[in-house]
């Protein structure tokens, strides 16, 4: 494991609900004759404490949902160690993921149109959710958990072809919240609902923490929202993480040029020339051949440890950032960093970007 762990532990008093250590995972793709390995995830190591959202956020392809499905074991991890309550699942649960872990461990899809089956009514979704898990599916239960999540019991009538995507979405919360679980992964759970009923859902998810003590994973590559709603965030570039802590201050003071480079792509009216080629050229080149880090003790750091620079505390939790001496992989990073929007919305690459910024310079 490259990331010391420290920098990561909750500073709560208790011990995190779930913890990861070192977590990687590995893809096989191509065809027989020429295979090659995709790494998805690079010795990714963070905690997940009760009663918290942590954010993670990153583009397109960075490694976020292939973290999420390794947590809620849809995937299997190439390396690494998932602690629930103290036990690595990976070790005692090898071979077969148990109930108790998918009672503890709900997932919640970007999708709200393809996760629930249109030929089923809504109080099936939820009475199987109940009965699987061995719960009664009375209907004052079922009625309990439409209420919950801020729809009415008539609903369960319907089909999910009659619902909006918001509603949509909050029946698959509460399919979900059916068997009482401690940690939901909400990947994406937004990206598909319309910006007017987007905050609906992220206020719910809001009191289900401040509630009922859950933890979560908001998955997203939606800054603003991720600032809105969390309370630690989490910022992923090319499998790895690079910086982390309290979700303001990662949001108001960005220590990793990555993090800076995503925030410089999020309109602001306040922000004259609001983007700025110039400067993202330059980011992206310090993303790809750092050539120093501001954060060593005099100014400079070795390629060795620490991996993780402490930046500051809020909030009892440290902001860190990854020193910016450690260069990603790059075909990894390049393939990232191309999914970057441009103004005119056209996805580019690094070298498109120096000879656009060249060009605006001169
Ligand atoms: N089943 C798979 N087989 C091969 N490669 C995969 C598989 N799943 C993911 N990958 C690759 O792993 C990398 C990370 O994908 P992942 O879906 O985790 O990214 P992401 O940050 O969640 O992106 P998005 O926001 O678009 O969902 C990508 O390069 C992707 O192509």
């Amino acid at each position: 494991m490259t990331e010391p762990i420290a920098s990561t532990e909750s500073t709560e008093s208790t011990a995190p609900l779930l913890s990861v250590r070192g977590l990687t995972k590995d893809f096989q793709v191509g065809t027989v004759f020429s295979r090659r390995r995709v790494r998805a995830v690079n010795d990714v190591s963070f905690d997940l404490p009760a009663g918290r959202i942590t954010a993670l956020v990153g583009e397109s392809g960075s490694g976020k949902s292939t973290i999420a499905r390794c947590l809620a074991r849809l995937e299997q991890p190439s390396s690494g160690e998932v602690l629930l309550d103290g036990q690595d699942v990976l070790r005692t649960e090898r071979r077969r993921v148990s109930r108790a872990y998918r009672r503890k461990v709900q997932m919640v899809f970007q999708d709200p149109f393809g996760s629930l089956n249109p030929v089923h009514r809504i109080e099936h979704f939820l009475t199987r959710a109940l009965v699987l898990h061995g719960h009664s599916a009375s209907r004052e239960a079922l009625c309990e958990l439409l209420t919950t999540v801020g729809l009415t019991e008539d609903m369960l009538q319907s089909y999910p072809h009659e619902l909006s995507g918001g509603q949509r979405q909050r029946v698959a919360i509460a399919r979900a919240l059916a068997v009482e679980p401690r940690l939901i992964l909400a990947d994406e759970p937004t990206s598909m609902l319309d910006v007017s009923v987007r905050v609906g859902v992220l206020n719910l998810m809001r009191r289900l923490r401040d509630e009922r003590d859950i933890a979560m994973l908001y998955i997203t590559h939606d800054l603003g929202s991720a600032r809105y709603l969390a309370d630690t965030t989490m910022v992923m570039f090319a499998g790895e993480l690079v910086e982390g802590g309290d979700a303001l201050a990662v949001m108001d003071a960005p220590a990793h040029p990555y993090t800076r480079l995503l925030l410089s792509a999020v309109p602001d009216p306040e922000r004259a020339g609001s983007y700025d080629p110039v400067e993202r050229a330059k980011l992206r080149e310090a993303i790809l051949n750092p050539t120093s880090c501001p954060y060593g003790d005099d100014g400079t750091c070795s390629r060795t440890e620490p991996v993780r620079h402490i930046v500051g505390e809020d909030d009892g939790q440290p902001h860190w950032v990854r020193c910016h001496l450690r260069a990603p992989a790059s075909d990894i990073a390049r393939r990232v960093l191309k999914a970057t929007d441009r103004p005119d919305g056209e996805a580019t690459d690094t070298t498109d970007a120096t000879e656009e910024a060249e060009t605006t310079a001169a």
